[in-house]
């Protein structure tokens, strides 16, 4: 029905100035797109009342319900036409307005097209027909309309809407004043909320820097942001990701969309206020924030959020849970991108990612558990031994591993069922699989156990009102439940003695009409008498006309036909009557029924999601464990040492995606005890391109991050101190979108490391110093390197194509030098990918060239021009002031000395 759009103008919604010119060739009915520029009181009824319902929401689009049509009007139309690609047409608008544009939706469609403007970023108002418009229209009036449903990126329930194995967070922030000594413009404090809706999850968190602000809110992706408007006028503005420059406080991440909201509910009295409310509580003490202000206003300013957007559903939230960036392993956003966790850096996919190479969960919950913990590891010992010695229990256990997993696929989301139950928009079918997943969970149960770790001891009791309920809800409804739940079919028999005797009747009646014809036949001797329904006259008995004359008197004729006679009797219309009511009283009961259970089912939404978030963390780890068999993976010792000690360890992506056997484990020794100096605390790399250094490189990083997550981990043997951060920088691409060069992305990452790594923390650094000329270059990766591994003394590994970096080693006990060999062949070199101590004395670039296809003079010539470099060359680097001069071992000796020197 709809086609490509007639128009591409941009973001017209809410600014008078993006209007598309009506000169050239746009249709006429564009110079009505503004409304703010036609006299309202001359257009039609039904667009007045548009306007109306448009002031009230003026930052969502607005689609409203006419007949089986969901439409849209004047500047919301031209954006909905673009955005979904639709015909942009137009509606008469009134005699002295002309045609104004429009465009719409079939009412059927309407989830689908909702979902994807929201996943656009738009706000949706949807105003649906609340009343029988035939009575209306019999009325000569309007039909009456209402806002149904605001539809937001950050406020989504539906399913449909929804990913169900990632979160959909909404957040709000709020930043306090910078302090008074603090020069620096990042330093300013700030509290964070976020809830997903959908699952009730509600966390807040507080920091004094906006970086540490911005990487929260990088892990976190929240579908939208809510931000106090600084004036007045701005606040409902919705900025979708990318409109926010400009218009949000600096230093926030612009990728992300945002909600200016009015200030008052983020204030601390009306944000503390309403939390109080929320939870019918004294204090936030026992939430954790009580003392926490910026918190507290984050949360609060989110909750009137979900309020305002959710009208009379009630949204079941969680407790609200305060929490410290610095509980768990610091991630930042270079650091999940490059280390490709939830998806790939090439084309942003999930497939190629860490996620994908370990999500063998059952469930929508566990899915959504086990990105959330890649996302955030751990930093105690506990807490990552508890996750291991349950992985270590059903690796060992396989028939426990497979009958749990087994089980397990049969749990629905429960954690959004009972949310969706709690706010009163559950279905038949959801408590129906949330009841069948209640009533698994006694099963599951007792499967855990034949278990003793901790996670399998959290699942190993129900409480019994889950297990009764699971039971009431399936001794209620019906097995397949209709998808309406107010057109009966919903409820099973015995339970309502009403609805029972009402059925009883109503079947007694329908019993009756349906003997009617045989008794009636047998009463008139009218072989070919007939019981028909229609619509305008309900049932009638039918005679032929030729035998019109043995109707008996209580035969009132209704009809007449070319061939027959119709008629009805007093009996047939009382049974009519009453089969009519009956059906609709019935249904009306049964939605009662219906709704009380849901209601019912719904106080319990907070103990279904214990028992979800309990089932859901078994998931994700039988989901470890079962990649733990299949792949190889050890435990590893986590310690609180600093030293990493890799046995054979593989990359958990790279290995998945080659055939078996095929990829080359190495090895990695690192991080000294600061007095013993044993092992270094900064490996140089080198090795020709495509030797594997990046592999390597993120080999280590994902394997500390999996072992910090409590998983087993793709090595022979493992022993690991926890980390603080883990830090990587890759070769860097041109940021356009901030008009950033390549070297000025990585000179900002390099900085970010240097300023904020420990001792405790990963540094994984693959090229520094290329985007620029040769010696800047260099110099720059020496100095970052010497300072990582004197004043920082990171453990890092640092890959390099500058070789003279190996003369490192010779000064500084604790850097080794490593290489990916290769072999050479007369034609060409074999990559043998693995890991060897010694630096790589010479690169390969021009044999790479040469394999390229350069011309073989242009070959020769840069061969000429390596050897008088290399000629030419010599060292004269002090060292820096304070480190002291360590002799250099034999092999250092070896591989300094025939490095390429280029300092004069
Ligand atoms: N240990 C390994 N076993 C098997 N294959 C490997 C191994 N390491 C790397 N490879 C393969 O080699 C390819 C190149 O590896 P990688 O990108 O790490 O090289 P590199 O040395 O970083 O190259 P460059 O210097 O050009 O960035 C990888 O895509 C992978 O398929």
């Amino acid at each position: 029905m709809f086609s490509v759009a007639a128009f591409a103008i941009d973001r017209p919604m809410d600014a008078s100035s993006d209007l598309p010119r009506t000169s050239g060739n746009a249709p006429e009915f564009m110079a009505n797109a503004d409304p703010a520029s036609l006299d309202r009181a001359q257009l039609t009824p039904m667009l007045q009342h548009y306007l109306q319902v448009k002031e009230q929401h003026p930052n969502a689009l607005l689609l409203y319900r006419v007949g089986d049509f969901f439409e849209c009007f004047f500047l919301d139309a031209v954006t909905v036409a673009r955005e979904l690609e639709l015909v942009l047409t137009s509606k008469e608008g009134g005699k002295a307005i002309g045609r104004v544009p429009m465009t719409g939706v079939p009412h059927h469609a309407l989830q689908r097209y909702s979902t994807q403007l929201v996943e656009k970023g738009y706000a949706i108002a949807v105003c649906d027909q609340i009343e029988d418009a035939a009575k209306a229209a019999a009325e000569k009036r309007m039909v009456e309309r209402q806002v149904t449903k605001l539809l937001t990126p950050g406020t989504l329930t539906d399913d449909s809407m929804l990913s169900a194995r990632r979160n959909n967070f909404l957040a709000a922030i709020v930043l306090g004043a910078s302090g008074p000594g603090s020069d620096r413009s990042s330093d300013r404090p700030w509290g964070l909320a976020y809830a997903d809706i959908s699952t009730g999850e509600f966390c807040t968190t507080t920091g004094k820097e906006l970086a540490e602000l911005t990487l929260e809110l990088m892990r976190l992706q929240p579908a939208e942001t809510l931000v106090p408007a600084r004036t007045p006028d701005v606040a409902g503005l919705l900025l979708r990701p990318g409109e926010a420059a400009g218009k949000i406080p600096q230093g926030l991440p612009e990728e992300l969309g945002y909600t200016l909201r009015s200030p008052g509910p983020f204030e601390l009295g009306e944000a503390k206020q309403r939390l109080l409310e929320q939870y019918r509580i004294k204090s936030l003490e026992g939430m954790g924030c009580e003392h926490l202000p910026l918190c507290a206003r984050a949360a609060g300013g989110l909750l009137d959020y979900i309020q305002d957007t959710q009208k009379s559903f009630q949204v079941p939230l969680q407790n609200l849970r305060t929490y410290a960036i610095a509980d768990f392993l610091i991630l930042d956003h270079q650091t999940r991108r490059n280390l490709e966790i939830v998806q790939t850096t090439r084309d942003g996919t999930y497939h190629g990612s860490l996620l994908w190479a370990l999500d063998r969960t059952c469930t929508a919950m566990g899915g959504r558990t086990l990105r959330r913990w890649l996302l955030q590891p751990l930093l105690t010992e506990r807490g990552i031994e508890a996750r291991q010695t349950t992985i270590q229990e059903l690796v060992e256990n396989a028939t426990l591993r497979q009958d749990l997993r087994q089980l397990l696929r049969h749990i629905y989301d429960i954690e959004r069922l009972s949310g969706r139950a709690g706010a009163g928009t559950a279905g038949a079918r959801d408590l129906v699989a949330l009841g069948e997943s209640l009533a698994r969970l006694d099963d599951l149960a007792e499967l855990a156990a034949y278990g003793s770790s901790p996670y399998l001891q959290a699942v190993q009791s129900v409480p019994p009102e889950l297990d009764r309920l699971g039971k009431k809800v399936l001794a209620h409804l019906v097995e397949s439940p209709p998808i309406s739940v107010t057109e009966g079919g919903l409820i099973r028999e015995g339970v309502n003695a009403d609805l029972d005797q009402r059925r009883r009747e109503l079947e007694a009646d329908r019993q009756w009409l349906a003997r009617l014809e045989t008794t009636e036949r047998d009463r008139t001797g009218i072989a070919k008498l007939k019981v028909g329904y229609t619509k305008a006259f309900g049932y009638y008995i039918s005679v032929p006309r030729s035998k019109a004359a043995l109707a008996p008197d209580d035969y009132t004729r209704k009809q007449t036909l070319a061939n027959e006679e119709r008629y009805i009797t007093p009996e047939l219309k009382e049974r009519e009557t009453r089969i009519l009511t009956a059906r609709d009283d019935l249904n009306q009961l049964e939605y009662e029924v219906f709704a009380a259970l849901r209601a019912e089912v719904g106080t319990y939404v907070t103990l279904i999601r214990t028992s979800a978030r309990a089932v859901s963390a078994l998931d994700a780890l039988a989901g470890l464990a079962d990649v733990a068999v299949y792949q190889g993976y050890c435990c590893p010792e986590v310690v609180a040492g600093r030293h990493i000690a890799i046995a054979e360890g593989r990359h958990p992506v790279v290995e998945q995606t080659l055939p078996s056997g095929f990829f080359v484990p190495n090895s990695t020794e690192m991080g000294a005890d600061i007095e013993a100096n044993v092992r270094p605390d900064l490996v140089v790399l080198t090795g020709p391109n495509a030797s594997g250094k990046s592999c390597y490189l993120r080999q280590v990083g994902l394997i500390q991050l999996l072992a910090q997550v409590g998983s087993f981990v793709p090595a022979r043997s493992a022993e690991l101190g926890i980390c603080d951060r883990i830090f990587t920088r890759v070769g860097a691409v041109d940021d356009l979108a901030t008009g950033q060069s390549t070297f000025m992305v990585e000179m900002n990452e390099t900085a970010n490391i240097l300023n904020h790594a420990t001792s405790r923390s990963l540094v994984l650094l693959d090229e520094i110093g290329r985007g620029t000329a040769t010696f800047d270059g260099l110099s720059i990766a020496w100095s970052v390197a010497e300072y990582l591994a004197t004043e920082i003394r990171a453990r890092t590994i640092f890959a390099t194509h500058y070789h003279e970096l190996n003369e490192l080693a010779s000064i500084l006990t604790n850097v080794s030098n490593f290489q990916v060999v290769v072999k050479e062949l007369p034609d060409r070199i074999v990559f043998l990918h693995q890991v060897r101590p010694g630096g790589a004395d010479r690169s390969y670039g021009i044999e790479a060239g040469r394999l390229a296809g350069l011309p073989p003079s242009v070959i020769a010539r840069a061969r000429q021009v390596m050897a008088q470099i290399e000629k030419h060359s010599k060292i004269a680097l002090g060292l820096r002031k304070g480190i002291q001069p360590v002799a250099p071992t034999a092999g250092d000796r070896e591989t300094a000395s025939s490095q390429l020197d280029i300092f004069e």
